[in-house]
């Protein structure tokens, strides 16, 4: 029987600055890197089950679910309903939820990119990327399957950025970060928006090279707020270590040590 599966990689941010306020959102200024060695498994099964059925391990009900949410977008394109007619979406979980890896984000892309392939809906990345930012700001970069992107907007303009493959260790305290309330923090209190010289230059750096110059607070503008809301992160806060989206993830970057 035909393999139908993809690994649904993890994600860290390099660094993650805020450029501007969109109505209740905030405009990013992000490196998003792919992390080889955590990944999440998403195939499709051959059932004789009858309409949507999504397998796996979620802290959430089916229609919460970012998988469920992508094929609502895409059910009325020809082939998709027939397809998942007698086809299951098995998803074997790794990744930790609420833990700033875009677990769920990168089950809908991953998923996407699969639907395309196998009910031939020949749908560009663009056109894909349409679909994903109806989903969440972390999707469209999952779906144009760069190693390293920037990210800005509300994560819809991915732009692929060439440096070496990334060797990402990453680590997951059991707090679970509320994104939402992470940038409410940061707006009531810790607002500051980056310029567009500052952008520009982090933009051209290499991932190492920003390492090598930012520390944990500096890299990413959500960890100040997210640790005065789960103060308990300063335990994993560690030289070399820095911290991913909303958290609660820590990584480090090995190449070169
Ligand atoms: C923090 C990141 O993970 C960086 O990669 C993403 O920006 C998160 O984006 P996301 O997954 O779409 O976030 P969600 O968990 O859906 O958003 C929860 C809440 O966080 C706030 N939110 C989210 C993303 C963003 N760019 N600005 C925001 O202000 C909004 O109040 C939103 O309702
Ligand atoms: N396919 C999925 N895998 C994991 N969690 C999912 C999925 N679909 C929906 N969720 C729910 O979404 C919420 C956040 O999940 P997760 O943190 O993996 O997503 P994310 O927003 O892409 O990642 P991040 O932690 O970077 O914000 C949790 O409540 C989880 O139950």
């Amino acid at each position: 029987m035909l393999e139908m599966c993809e690994k649904s990689y993890a994600k860290v941010n390099i660094f993650l600055k805020i450029s501007d306020k969109r109505d209740n959102y905030h405009e990013l200024v992000s490196r998003f890197v792919r992390v080889h060695n955590l990944y999440d498994i998403v195939s499709f099964i051959k059932t004789s089950r009858r309409g949507i059925n999504i397998i796996g391990d979620f802290g959430c009900k089916m229609e919460s679910n970012t998988v469920y949410k992508a094929y609502k977008l895409i059910e009325d394109y020809e082939n998709v309903k027939d397809f998942f007619e007698n086809h299951s979406i098995k998803i074997e979980k790794n990744i930790p939820e609420f833990a700033g890896l875009g677990g769920g984000s990168s089950n809908a892309a991953t998923f996407l990119i699969m639907a395309n392939k196998y009910c031939n809906l020949n749908l560009s990345k663009d056109e894909l990327c349409e679909i994903a930012v109806k989903i969440g700001a972390d999707v469209p970069f999952f779906v144009y399957e760069y190693d390293s992107a920037n990210v800005t907007g509300i994560g819809e303009i991915v732009k692929k950025f060439d440096e070496e493959i990334l060797n990402i260790d990453t680590i997951t305290p059991k707090i679970k970060c509320n994104t939402g309330e992470i940038f409410k923090i940061f707006r009531e209190k810790f607002y500051k928006q980056i310029s567009k010289e500052e952008s520009n230059k982090l933009l051209n750096m290499k991932s190492l090279d920003i390492l090598k110059e930012f520390d944990i607070k500096k890299a990413n503008d959500l960890y100040e707020p997210a640790l005065s809301l789960y103060s308990d992160l300063e335990d994993y806060s560690k030289k070399d270590w820095y911290f991913s989206g909303s958290g609660s993830s820590f990584f480090k970057v090995n190449n070169g040590k």
